[in-house]
């Protein structure tokens, strides 16, 4: 992370602390409600540019016997720290993300992540994010993110007509 990088101060039409903040697609692997396959997970807005989010680890989620598998556990953490730019009213997509696996997590258990945005420069938004089972205390992984702020409409303009809705 360089040594350069400003606060970022929440927008003042964000989500407000203890609201969900909304689905960006429903037919999102992360967030969807109605994804076929998917985490489901709700990220909730905390104080200034923090959020909280819960996954439950389903059968579906395994690696290792009885415990979920690394990958999963990355794309939470990415779903988690990608949405909490939506406070500053930022799209973004992930430049790059990096996991720290303490422990093993169990099936059937519930993941409880925390985020903030560290600060930013330019385009780029640096974050933070923790996940426990229950004890904030014992924590079973961390993650740093850099994220970087897009035109959405430029952005996917090359792939929209891949896109897969709801219904089809
Ligand atoms: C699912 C998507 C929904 C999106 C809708 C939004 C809705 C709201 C969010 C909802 C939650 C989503 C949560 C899941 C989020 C994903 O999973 S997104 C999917 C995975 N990510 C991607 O597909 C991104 C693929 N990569 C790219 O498209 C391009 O590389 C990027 C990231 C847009 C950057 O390209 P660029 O616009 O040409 O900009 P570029 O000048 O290369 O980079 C900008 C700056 O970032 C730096 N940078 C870029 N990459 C890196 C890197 N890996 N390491 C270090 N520095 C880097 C550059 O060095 C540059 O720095 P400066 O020169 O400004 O100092």
């Amino acid at each position: 992370m360089p040594t350069d990088i400003e606060p970022l101060a929440r927008h003042p039409k964000a989500t407000r602390p203890g609201e969900k903040i909304g689905l960006h697609h429903s037919m999102c692997y992360g967030c969807g409600d109605e994804a076929p396959v998917g985490l489901r997970i709700t990220v909730v807005a905390g104080e200034g540019v923090t959020t909280t989010a819960t996954m439950k680890v389903e059968d579906w989620m395994q690696g290792g016997p009885g415990v979920i598998h690394g990958g999963v556990l990355s794309a939470a953490f990415d779903e988690v720290m990608g949405t909490t730019p939506l406070l500053l009213r930022k799209p973004v997509v992930t430049g790059h993300l990096a996991i720290d696996y303490a422990k093993p997590i169990p099936l059937g258990s519930t993941v409880h992540f925390t985020c903030e945005i560290l600060g930013g420069v330019g385009r780029k938004i640096y974050t933070r994010a923790y996940a426990h089972l229950g004890d904030p205390d014992v924590l079973v992984a961390g993650a740093h993110a850099l994220f970087i702020e897009i035109d959405l409409e430029k952005h996917f303009a090359g792939y929209r007509d891949k896109a897969v809705h709801a219904g089809e």
